[in-house]
C-alpha cells in the first residue's frame, strides 16, 4: 500500500453517475481543476441498471401496445414480442456494461478520472483504494462533492440472503425470461419491470402492500395501470405482502413465497422492488462526524449544513430530495455553479427561483412513469395538497374524449387532473395518464415553475388535433364547473 501519493485538485466529486458527471462537467467549464472517483462504470445505475436498459426493454412494449390498437397496422403488431431481440436491444442501450464511451466524454471534458473506492478522511480530503490495491490520498481546495446514488433496499424478510433474488440491478439486466416472476412493491420500478416482463412473455404476479399501485401518486394513476396491467394477463394482488420466501431444491430450485393472506406463490424468480437506501455506508461518513448509512440531507444550494465550512456537498439520489436523473442533473448545475461562486469569493443568491437554489426539487418534480398507460406527474398530488394544507381547486378530465387521443389510439383511456392554487391563482400540480403523455409533461413543469397565470393559459393555444388541447378542456371544464 502506498499512501504518499497526494494528488490537490479544486473539486473532488465521488462517484461518476450522470449526477457527479455533470457536477464535474459545471466545476471544470468554470475553470476549477476536478477528479472524478468511481467504483464500478463510469455512467452509474441511471446507464447500466436503471433509466437506460429499463426504457428499452419497454418502448417496443409501449409501442406494440399503442400499434395493436390503430387500424391497418394492428395485423403487421399482432404477434407476440421478439424477447431475444429486445433483450439484445438493451444490451446495445447499456452499452454492454462497458464505459468507455463514457469515459472519452469525461476526457474530453477535460476532467481527471480515478476508478476505484472513495472515502472521506476528514474535512477535505478523499482517500481512494484503488482497483490494484494501491491508496490515493485527494486534498480538495474547494470542495468535495458526494455523488454515490442509491442502491436497492430489500426488507428484512428471514433467509433472504440466500434466495438469490432480483433486485432492479436484475431486473434491467436478466438475459433470460424467468417463465414466472413475482415482483414485491409496487413502486414506480415494480409497476415498469411488471409491464415489461409480462410483454415479454414472464408469468407476472405483483404484490403491493397497498389498496392500489403507485400510492404515493393519484389514485387513478394507479387504477389505469392495474387495468391495463390485467388485460395484459399479469396477477396484480392488493393488500398484501410476503412473510416468507425459499428457494426449494437446496437453494437450486423454484422460490416458495408465502404470503401475509396465507396464500403461497411458486415462481421462478423473485423481484423485491421494495424502495431505495443511500449510497454512504462506507463513504468516510465518520470522519466528517455524520453517521454512516444516512441520506445526506442538505440545503437548497446542495451543501451538507450538518458539516462546518461549506465544502461538502451532497447532490443526486445521496441526498434523498428527489431520485429521478433529470432531478439530479438539475442540482448538479446547481451545485456545480455555487461551487464556482464560493471558490470565486462571490455571494451566493439563494432565494427562491434564483441560480444557486434548487427550488424546482421541492416545487416541480416531474416524473414519468413507463407504464401502459404512461403516467406523468409534477408538482403537488390532492394528497400532498390536503397534507401540506395547501387551498387548491382540483380539476379532472377524461383525456379519451380528445379528438387528438382518439386519433393517437382509438381506445384510448386516459384521465388528466391539474391543481389550481386557490390565493395565487396557478397551477400547483398536474397528473396526465394515457398513452403518449410523458412528452406533455414539459407543459405542465413550464406552467408550474413559470407560476404562469391560469387566466393566461387561454392564450396558450394548443394545436388541433393533439392531446395537448388536454389543457384547453381543463381551462374549460373549470369555467364551466
Ligand atoms: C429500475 C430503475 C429505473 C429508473 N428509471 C429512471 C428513469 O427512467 N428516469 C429517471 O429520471 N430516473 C430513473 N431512475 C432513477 C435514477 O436511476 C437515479 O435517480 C439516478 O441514477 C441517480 O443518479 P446518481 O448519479 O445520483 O446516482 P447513481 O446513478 O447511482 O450513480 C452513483 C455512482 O457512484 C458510484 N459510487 C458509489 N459509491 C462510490 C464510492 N464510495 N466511490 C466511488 N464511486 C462510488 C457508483 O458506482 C455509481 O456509478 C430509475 C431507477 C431505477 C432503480
Ligand atoms: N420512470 C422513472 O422515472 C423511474 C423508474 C424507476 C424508478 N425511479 C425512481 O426510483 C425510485 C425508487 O423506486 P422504487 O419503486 O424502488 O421505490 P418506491 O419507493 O417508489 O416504491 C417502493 C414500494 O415498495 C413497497 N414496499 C417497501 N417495503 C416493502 C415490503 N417489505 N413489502 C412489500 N412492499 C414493500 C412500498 O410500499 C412502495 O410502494 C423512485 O422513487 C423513482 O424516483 C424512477
Amino acid at each position: 500500500m502506498t499512501t504518499e501519493n497526494i494528488r490537490t485538485y479544486d473539486v473532488i466529486v465521488i462517484g461518476a453517475g450522470p449526477v457527479g458527471e455533470n457536477v464535474a462537467d459545471r466545476t471544470t467549464a468554470a475553470g476549477l481543476s476536478t477528479v472524478i472517483v468511481e467504483s464500478e462504470l463510469v455512467g452509474g445505475e441511471c446507464s447500466y441498471w436503471a433509466c437506460e436498459p429499463s426504457k428499452a426493454l419497454l418502448r417496443p412494449v409501449l409501442l406494440r401496445a399503442d400499434a395493436v390498437q390503430v387500424p391497418g397496422l394492428d395485423p403487421a403488431v399482432k404477434g407476440p414480442l421478439d424477447a431475444e431481440a429486445v433483450l439484445a436491444h438493451r444490451n446495445r442501450m447499456s452499452a454492454d456494461w462497458k464505459d468507455d464511451g463514457q469515459v472519452e466524454w469525461v476526457k474530453s471534458a477535460g476532467i481527471d478520472l480515478l476508478r476505484g473506492h472513495g472515502r472521506l478522511a476528514g474535512e477535505r480530503e478523499v482517500s481512494v483504494e484503488t482497483p490494484d490495491g494501491d491508496t490515493v490520498r485527494l486534498r480538495a481546495r474547494h470542495a468535495v462533492a458526494v455523488c454515490t446514488g442509491s442502491r436497492a433496499a430489500l426488507p428484512p424478510l428471514p433467509g433472504i440472503e440466500n434466495l438469490r433474488s432480483w433486485t432492479s440491478r436484475e431486473a434491467t439486466s436478466a438475459q433470460q425470461l424467468p417463465q414466472r416472476l413475482v415482483i414485491v412493491g409496487a413502486g414506480v420500478v415494480g409497476v415498469e419491470m411488471a409491464t415489461a416482463w409480462q410483454a415479454l412473455g414472464s408469468r407476472v404476479t405483483l404484490l403491493a402492500r397497498e389498496s392500489g399501485l403507485m400510492p404515493r401518486m393519484e389514485p387513478f394513476a394507479g387504477e389505469l395501470v392495474t387495468e391495463r396491467l390485467r388485460e395484459a394477463g399479469a396477477d396484480v394482488r392488493f393488500n398484501v405482502s410476503v412473510v416468507g420466501a425459499e428457494r426449494v431444491d437446496g437453494g437450486e430450485g423454484e422460490v416458495r413465497v408465502t404470503l401475509s393472506d396465507g396464500g403461497e406463490i411458486v415462481a421462478d424468480e423473485i423481484l423485491f422492488a421494495t424502495g431505495r437506501a443511500p449510497r454512504s455506508e462506507d463513504i468516510g461518513l465518520d470522519t466528517v462526524g455524520l453517521k454512516p448509512g444516512d441520506w445526506l440531507a442538505t440545503d437548497d444550494s446542495l451543501t451538507v449544513t450538518a458539516v462546518p465550512g461549506n465544502w461538502l456537498y451532497g447532490v443526486g439520489d445521496v441526498n434523498r430530495r428527489a431520485l429521478f436523473t433529470h432531478q439530479g442533473k438539475y442540482q448538479a448545475r446547481i451545485a456545480g455553479s455555487v461551487i464556482a461562486g464560493r471558490a470565486r469569493g462571490e455571494q451566493l443568491d439563494v432565494g427562491r427561483w434564483a441560480p444557486h437554489s434548487s427550488t424546482a426539487d421541492l416545487e416541480a418534480v416531474p416524473g414519468v412513469v413507463f407504464t401502459d398507460p404512461e403516467v406523468a406527474t409534477v408538482g403537488l398530488t390532492v394528497r400532498e395538497a390536503e397534507r401540506t394544507g395547501r387551498a387548491v381547486e382540483v380539476v379532472d378530465y377524461e383525456i379519451g374524449h380528445l379528438a387528438g387521443a382518439v386519433q393517437y389510439r382509438p381506445d384510448y383511456r386516459g384521465r388528466a387532473r391539474i391543481l389550481i392554487d386557490r390565493d395565487r391563482q396557478v397551477v400547483v400540480g398536474a397528473t396526465f395518464v394515457g398513452p403518449g403523455v410523458g412528452e406533455l409533461l414539459y407543459s405542465a413543469t413550464v406552467a408550474i415553475t413559470g407560476e404562469v397565470p391560469v387566466e393566461r393559459l387561454w392564450h396558450a393555444v394548443p394545436a388541433f388535433p393533439t392531446i395537448s388541447e388536454v389543457w384547453l378542456r381543463l381551462l374549460e371544464t373549470r369555467r364551466d364547473s
